[in-house]
């Protein structure tokens, strides 16, 4: 039988101060004055699950990384138990980076000051914040809102530039150039500016109530009512409220309602909403497609292991019924699934156990006169309108040559967007995906739009680099749309290596790492002739937040043309 529990209301201060207490306690006590550190360097970003997996390996259970970062600490009571460490793990290869290992010793008391001072100062902020928990959140998702539209594009615009500035800067301070490297990357040591066109910044036709997918967390608002909506503050200072998005601009109306209904269900419900701190309850969060075609694909997680079998069916039937029921609130849901997760890990996973109440499963969107079919975990652009007008500008970029035998490759090609819009105007399209559910809907999508010209591989890229080196058509362009934390460097490695390969359209939403070894002249580690950026423009589907996608054309740098630059030198 569930049991259920008594929630006390905790304001953010009083919920720092929680997170402080529990959080200082993982400091271990020891007569000894110092904590001996050990740095692993060269660690991927994300994939912690992994990283864990293999740190315990090692035997190590303790340790500290934040999600972005390429390192983590792990302490050491003895300094003889650090250097034993750092033999075990320097030099190991791991996610195909080779780790590096640093040592440093910290007093005790500093440590411990330090981490007691920031949670201070985190406290005083949090006392001396005058804003409502509205703007609170509202400064959280969407933290450009109280600048105007034409402002923030303006910034984003700057930013791309600025990080293109950066890479043609970080070419002329590579070490160790020579004369034929240096003309390689003879465009980077021109003065005054960026010698290749940025345009200006494209906007996305619509400013607010653009998102056609949002996740919800179900838990308490900070007067304590079991709410939906977006998590006020960091999770990892120990914050938990939630506040329903009302306010938020970028959410349509269609998903503020829904997150509504979902509300008035959990508050009537018999059992809690989930508590992340307790990790006990049931209602855990949501996840809601609402596309333009009118299509709404709702996703509701909990948490099962209190409930017995017959409260399970029980429960599902009354899903269907309530949400088959809400026309009444203006809302037609085409697709109703239910996720049992019962791990510790917040927010919608593959890992959990999903299962189709209404509908087929899919939702369906249309761009640029096709449609797509998606399934609840493929990546799918958010912003419609904003997406059409990427997806063209790119078609233009790789102004595709009719007369000849062209190649599209779509890399990272999630549910097979790019390569179906474009597969009219070239021989083939093969499209490289991760995401196995992805690939099926990609073949679907192929299919519902009559095209037989694609071929599609459910693997990872860099592990099916013989697709983009075999390629030998007459014409090979290839378009590269990775996820936010890059892609893996043989990805790049291999399409330079590719010299059948003359131009990248690359679509980023963090130009960082991919950019540099693009351009970066040729050497034993990056073969190939190397591209350089022929035109920029960012294009703008997050508005009111930091987010832009920058799209970059790369033209391979032709043998004459690097004659040519060193001759004129
Ligand atoms: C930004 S999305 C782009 C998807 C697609 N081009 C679109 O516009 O809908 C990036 C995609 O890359 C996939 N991905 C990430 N790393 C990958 C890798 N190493 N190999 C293949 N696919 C990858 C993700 O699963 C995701 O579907």
């Amino acid at each position: 039988m569930l049991r259920l529990r008594s929630f006390s209301v905790a304001s953010p201060v009083a919920q720092l101060l929680r997170a402080m207490s529990t959080t200082s306690a993982t400091v271990s006590e020891s007569s000894s004055t110092y904590i001996h550190r050990v740095k692993v360097l060269n660690l991927p970003t994300h994939e912690n699950s992994a990283i864990k997996k293999f740190l315990s390996s090692y035997g190590v259970e303790r340790f500290k990384k934040a999600p972005k970062w390429r390192y983590a600490f792990i302490n050491f009571e003895t300094e003889e138990g650090a250097r034993e460490m750092m033999k075990k793990l320097e030099g190991v290869d791991f996610k195909k980076k080779t780790l590096v290992t640093e040592y440093s010793a910290v007093n005790k008391e500093q440590f411990r000051e330090r981490f007691q001072n920031k949670q201070k100062e985190k406290i005083e902020e949090a006392e001396n914040d005058t804003r409502t928990h509205a703007e609170r959140l509202a400064d959280q998702v969407t933290p450009l809102h109280r600048i105007p539209y034409h402002e923030q594009l303006t910034k984003k615009h700057k930013t791309g530039i600025a990080h293109l500035n950066k890479f043609k800067r970080r070419m002329t301070q590579l070490q160790d150039l020579n004369d034929a490297s240096k003309a390689q990357i003879a465009w980077a040591f021109e003065k005054n500016g960026l010698p290749f066109e940025v345009l200006d910044p494209i906007a996305s036709p619509e400013i607010n109530g653009y998102r056609t997918k949002c996740e919800f967390t179900i838990g308490r608002s900070p007067e304590g009512d079991p709410t939906v909506g977006f998590l006020l503050g960091l999770y990892r200072h120990g914050i938990t409220s939630v506040l329903s998005p009302d306010d938020c601009l970028h959410v349509p109306d269609i998903s503020k309602r829904i997150a509504n209904a979902m509300q008035d269900y959990v508050r009537e419900s018999e059992y809690p909403v989930y508590d992340r701190v307790d990790k006990a309850g049931v209602w855990r969060s949501m996840m809601v497609k609402a596309q333009k075609t009118g299509d709404v694909l709702i996703l509701v997680q909990l948490k099962a292991s209190d409930l017995t079998e017959e409260q399970l069916v029980k429960e599902k039937a009354k899903l269907i019924e309530y949400w088959k029921n809400q026309n009444k609130n203006k809302i037609n849901v085409t697709t109703l699934l239910l996720q049992i997760w019962d791990g510790d890990s917040n927010g919608i996973t593959e890992k959990g156990h999903t299962e189709t109440l209404i509908g087929d499963g899919y939702v369906y969107e249309e761009i640029l006169g096709c449609r797509f079919r998606l399934s609840s975990s493929a990546f799918f652009q958010v912003n419609t309108p904003a997406t059409e007008l990427l997806y063209t500008k790119c078609a233009e970029w790789c102004n595709i040559d009719k007369n000849r035998k062209t190649t599209l490759l779509d890399l990272c090609c999630g549910t097979g967007t790019i390569g179906i819009t474009m597969a009219g105007t070239v021989d083939r399209v093969i499209g490289i995906e991760m995401i196995s559910d992805a690939i099926v809907d990609a073949k679907a999508n192929a299919e519902m739009n009559n095209i037989g010209n694609v071929q599609y591989h459910a693997s990872k890229v860099e592990e099916r680099i013989d697709v983009v080196t075999n390629e030998k058509n007459e014409e090979v362009v290839a378009v590269l749309d990775p996820p936010r934390n890059g892609v893996h460097s043989t990805v790049i490695r291999a399409v330079r290596e590719s010299p059948q390969i003359r131009k990248v359209i690359f679509i980023s939403c963090d130009a960082n790492q991919a950019m540099q070894n693009f351009i970066r002249p040729t050497s034993n580690r990056f073969k190939g002739m190397p591209f350089r950026p022929s035109r920029a423009v960012s294009i703008d589907l997050f508005p009111h937040t930091e987010h832009c996608e920058l799209l970059i054309e790369f033209v391979r740098i032709e043998e004459e043309e690097e004659k040519e630059v060193t001759q004129q030198e």
